[in-house]
């Protein structure tokens, strides 16, 4: 290319990058605006429904060559930033940093929310219900290893609800100092990723130690003090503490997701497309199965999910928790809830919230 040319090129793009800019400072101050006539409303600045419907429509639009995800990633940011104008988010997570969940946290949040890294899932949900922190962000499922019981576990004390769910892909790395898979005497991580790695590590590693630690980020902080161990954590937790990839990619099935959840004060209003997520418990009697799912059924409602947990106060009792299609605002779910509620001892709705797929 000729330097003209070049020179040519770069004077068009910076043309555009004004305009751009332009675009972006108006939007901002129609963002303000929208954040003033909240706060007489009902307040809730964050609308992770109206998030996902810019996102969806643009992705649908785009012509291209821009890529689908880019289109995301920037609107991600520019929606981030122009709420940090209306007021700066704080958003607890389960740290530390670099874990699984920041890395949800961020994709849903952007980067000029201001994220907090807690120690414990009950001590995110207790940042929330102070008021320390406007959300809060925790693990409730992987598609390989099941559900996260200290999650669930905390809506029987907690009023919190759900407000939006995240959906991550969970790819893990091998992580050491040198990245020599040679120099591997022990591997370190949290125990569903070292669940999550199993058959590559009997096949590749079978003679190593494998260490349990509280989450995937502290493993690699620990591995950054020690020449013969491995982390197991996301390629993000490698390059805070600075460590070299042995191996990339190392889980059983790629097909490996995690589901998170965002906890708020309050419950979103309905987007047209969203999910219920409930829990209770049912008195000991003869086809209360049954029973329990018929409101549901007869009503042609779609359950995604049903999961049961011992009721720890009482032997061989349980709670449910049921996710279905639709919000608590619609007539038919609220009928149906109630329809339920008849056989319950116990029924709590834990958040309606945008579904993703
Ligand atoms: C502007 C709004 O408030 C927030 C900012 C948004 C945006 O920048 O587009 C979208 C949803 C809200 O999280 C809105 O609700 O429309």
């Amino acid at each position: 290319m000729t330097e003209d040319k070049l020179k040519e090129f770069r004077r068009r793009i910076d043309v555009i990058d004004d305009q751009i800019l332009d675009l972006l400072n108006r939007r901002a101050r129609i963002v303000v605006e929208v954040g003033k006539a909240k706060q007489g409303a009902r307040g809730d600045f964050y609308v992770p429904s109206r998030e996902k419907a810019i996102y969806d429509r643009l992705i649908h639009d785009n012509a291209g060559p821009f890529p689908d995800d880019g289109v995301r990633r920037v609107f991600r940011e520019i929606i981030s930033a122009s709420l940090s104008l209306e007021e700066p988010l704080k958003v607890a997570f389960l740290g530390p940093q670099a874990t699984f969940t920041h890395v949800a946290t961020m994709q849903q949040f952007g980067q000029s929310a201001r994220l907090v890294p807690q120690k414990s899932i009950p001590a995110v949900f207790d940042e929330v219900a102070r008021g320390r922190a406007n959300y809060g962000v925790v693990p409730v499922e992987n598609s390989n290893e099941g559900i996260v019981n200290h999650t669930l576990d905390m809506f029987f004390e907690s009023d919190l609800k759900i407000i939006a769910e995240i959906l991550l892909e969970v790819s893990h790395d091998l992580l050491s100092i040198s990245g020599d898979l040679a120099a591997v005497r022990k591997v370190i991580s949290h125990p569903q990723a070292l669940a999550q790695c199993r058959e590559w590590l009997e096949e590749n590693l079978p003679h190593v130690s494998l260490v349990d630690v509280a989450s995937t980020a502290l493993a690699a902080q620990l591995v950054a003090d020690d020449e013969s161990a491995a982390a197991i954590a996301s390629e993000q937790a490698g390059s805070l503490y600075g460590l070299k990839v042995a191996k990339h990619k190392i889980e059983d099935n790629p097909n490996n997701f995690t589901r998170f959840l965002v906890v708020g004060r309050n419950t979103p209003s309905r987007s047209g497309n969203d999910k219920t997520s409930i829990m209770f418990s049912v008195k000991d009697e003869a086809g209360i199965l049954y029973r329990m799912l018929e409101p549901f059924s007869s009503r042609g409602i779609n359950l995604c999910k049903i999961e049961s947990r011992p009721l720890r106060k009482k032997a061989w009792e349980y709670i449910f928790f049921l996710d279905l299609e639709g919000h608590i605002e619609d007539v038919i779910i609220r009928e149906a809830v109630e329809d339920l509620r008849q056989y319950c001892q116990f029924l709590k709705v834990l958040g309606s919230y945008p579904r993703v797929r």
